[in-house]
C-alpha cells in the first residue's frame, strides 16, 4: 500500500464548551482525491482548519510525508505545501492576477521582484490548471467566482501544493465552471497532489472523488473507496440512522393567488416577467447563475429598484416598497447571501431567530413561552446549536442557513422568498427544509424557491418556472417538465 502524505492521528480540538473534532484520525495517499462528508456542524471545516494551520489542535499529531507536521499558520502550512481554498474566496480584489498568485511569494522565494520571470510563472501556472485564458494583468475584481477561484488554486499551485483543500468549491459556481473545476481537479491528480473535497453533493462526490471519510459528532465513523459504497450507505454513516427520505412530501392543495407580478423590470433584470403564485403553491424557478432569479426575488421583496411593472400582494398593488413594508404585507425572504444580508452573526440565535417578527403582542409574550417557541423552530429545522443565546456567526455554515430558514417561519409570512434555501445545507438536513415547506404549503402559504440543484426543484415544487437572460417561462406543473427541458430553457437552446 502507498505510504500516506498526510496522515492525523487523535486531533481534537474544542471551541469553549464545543467540541467540534473528538480523536479524528485521517490518512490522505499521494495523488488522490479525498471526499470529506457529514451533516452541517460534524467538524469538516474545522479538521480542515487544523490541517491548514488556520486553527492550533487541542491535541493529536500530524505527519506530511513520513515528518512531524506542525503549521503555526496557514502561511507555515503553506510553506510545507498545504493550502485550503474557503467558500468565501480570500483574493485580493484591487491586485491582478499575477499579484494575487504571488502573494506572499516575492519576498520568501525570490528575494526581489521579477517581474518579467513572476508574470511567466503566473501564465504557467494558469495554463497548467488548464485555464490559459486568464491574463496575469487583469484585475481580479474583473473575474468572475469561477476565474476568481482558479486564481487561488494557482497561488497554491506556485508554492508546490502538495495537499489542497477545497471547501464546498462549487457553491457559487455556475453547472459548466463546476465542470471546468472537476477537470482541474482531476489535473491536480495527475500531477501528484492530494486534494480534499468538502462538499454535500453526494453526484459530485462521485464524479470527482476516490476515496471518502464521513465525519459524524466530530468523529471519523466510516469511509471507503467512492463506488463502492452506495449513495444511501453513505447518508446513512452520515446521520446515524437509516432510511433517510430525500424529499418528503406534505400533502397540500392549491388556492387562490397571493402574489401576482406583471411585466415586471429591474435596472437590468429581470426583463418583463409576470407570474401567479397561489396559496399552497410551491413555485420553483430554476436557470443558472446570472439569468436574473436572485434579482427577480430582490425586486419583488423591495430590496432592488423596479424601472416598470405591477407586483400584486394581496390588497397592495404597485412596485416601490420597501422591505418593511413588504414584511408588514405577509411577504419575507431568505436572502443567498446570508452572511451579509440576512443575519446579524454577533447575536444570539435566540435573536437573530425573532429580530424580524412586527407582531406586536411578541412584547407582551412572557419569555418562556419565547423560549420555548425558539427551542421549536430550532428543533423543526435540525438547528445543532449548544444554548440559544450562544452567537450565530459560531454556528456551522450550514446551521446558520437554518437559522436564517427558521426566522422566516417563526414571522409567519404568507409569502415565502426562497433563494437557494438549502445552500451549504447537508442531505439529512435538506430533507427537514423540505418538510417544513411542504407543511407551509399546507397551511396555505405560498413559496416561490429558487434553486440551482435540479433534483430539489423536481423533488418538492408543484410548479416549475425557467429563467433566462431576465426572462421567465410560464409555470407549468412540475410533471409536465422533464430536466432535458429546464436546461434547454435555461441556456435558451
Ligand atoms: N468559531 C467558532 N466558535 C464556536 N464554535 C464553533 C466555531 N467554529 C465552529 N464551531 C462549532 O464546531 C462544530 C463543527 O463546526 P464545523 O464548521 O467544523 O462543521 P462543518 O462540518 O464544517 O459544518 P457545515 O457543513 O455546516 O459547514 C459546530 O458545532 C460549530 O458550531
Amino acid at each position: 500500500m502507498t505510504a500516506p502524505r498526510l496522515r492525523m492521528t487523535g486531533v481534537r480540538k474544542s471551541y469553549g464548551p464545543t467540541a467540534a473534532l473528538r480523536g479524528v484520525d485521517l490518512e490522505l495517499r499521494p495523488g488522490e482525491v479525498h471526499a470529506l462528508v457529514g451533516e452541517n456542524g460534524a467538524g469538516k471545516s474545522t479538521l480542515m482548519k487544523v490541517l491548514s494551520g488556520a486553527e492550533e489542535p487541542g491535541a493529536g499529531t500530524m505527519d506530511l510525508d513520513g515528518a512531524a507536521y506542525r503549521p503555526t499558520g496557514p502561511q507555515t502550512a503553506r510553506e510545507r505545501g498545504v493550502a485550503m481554498i474557503y467558500q468565501e474566496l480570500a483574493v485580493c480584489p484591487d491586485l491582478t492576477v499575477a499579484g494575487n498568485v504571488l502573494l506572499g511569494l516575492e519576498a520568501t522565494r525570490f528575494g526581489f521582484l521579477r517581474k518579467a520571470v513572476d508574470r511567466e510563472r503566473v501564465a504557467a501556472a494558469l495554463a497548467q490548471l488548464g485555464h490559459p485564458e486568464i491574463s496575469p494583468d487583469a484585475p481580479v475584481s474583473a473575474l468572475a467566482p469561477a476565474a476568481r477561484q482558479v486564481v487561488e488554486i494557482a497561488r497554491a499551485l506556485v508554492s508546490d501544493v502538495k495537499v489542497l483543500v477545497l471547501d464546498e468549491p462549487t457553491s457559487a459556481l455556475t453547472q459548466e465552471d463546476a465542470a471546468r473545476l472537476f477537470a482541474l481537479v482531476k489535473r491536480l491528480k495527475g500531477q501528484g497532489v492530494t486534494v480534499v473535497y468538502i462538499s454535500h453533493f453526494l453526484e459530485e462526490i462521485e464524479a470527482v472523488a476516490d476515496r471518502f471519510t464521513v465525519l459524524r459528532d466530530g468523529q471519523a465513523v466510516g469511509g471507503g473507496r467512492v463506488g463502492e459504497v452506495s449513495r444511501d450507505r453513505i447518508v446513512e454513516l452520515m446521520v446515524g440512522r437509516t432510511g433517510t427520505e430525500h424529499y418528503p412530501r406534505v400533502p397540500h392543495a392549491i388556492g387562490t393567488p397571493v402574489l401576482e407580478l406583471a411585466d415586471l423590470r429591474g435596472e437590468e433584470l429581470p426583463d418583463g416577467v409576470g407570474l401567479v403564485l397561489r396559496r399552497g403553491e410551491i413555485l420553483g424557478i430554476a436557470g443558472i447563475v446570472g439569468s436574473g432569479r436572485t434579482e427577480l426575488l430582490r425586486a419583488v421583496y423591495g430590496l432592488d429598484p423596479v424601472r416598470a411593472g405591477r407586483v400584486t400582494v394581496g390588497a397592495h398593488s404597485g412596485a416601490r416598497f420597501t422591505p418593511a413594508e413588504r414584511i408588514a404585507q405577509g411577504v419575507g425572504m431568505v436572502s443567498e447571501d446570508r452572511k451579509t444580508e440576512g443575519l446579524a452573526l454577533d447575536l444570539s440565535i435566540a435573536d437573530n431567530l425573532t429580530l424580524s417578527r412586527l407582531d406586536a403582542t411578541a412584547g407582551f409574550l412572557a419569555r418562556a413561552r419565547l423560549r420555548t417557541a425558539v427551542g421549536d423552530l430550532l428543533r423543526r429545522f435540525g438547528v445543532r446549536y449548544r444554548d440559544a443565546g450562544q452567537a450565530v456567526g459560531e454556528l456551522s455554515g450550514g446551521n446558520q442557513q437554518k437559522v436564517a430558514l427558521a426566522r422566516l417561519f417563526h414571522q409567519r409570512a404568507d409569502v415565502l422568498l426562497l433563494d437557494e434555501p438549502t445552500k451549504g445545507v447537508d442531505v439529512g438536513s435538506k430533507a427537514d427544509i423540505y418538510r417544513q415547506i411542504g407543511a407551509a404549503a399546507a397551511e396555505g402559504k405560498a413559496v416561490l424557491v429558487v434553486s440551482s440543484y435540479l433534483p430539489e426543484l423536481f423533488g418538492v415544487c408543484d410548479t416549475l418556472a425557467v429563467m433566462c437572460r431576465g426572462k421567465l417561462t410560464a409555470p407549468r406543473p412540475v410533471t409536465e417538465w422533464t430536466p432535458e427541458a429546464v436546461i434547454a430553457a435555461a441556456t435558451g437552446a
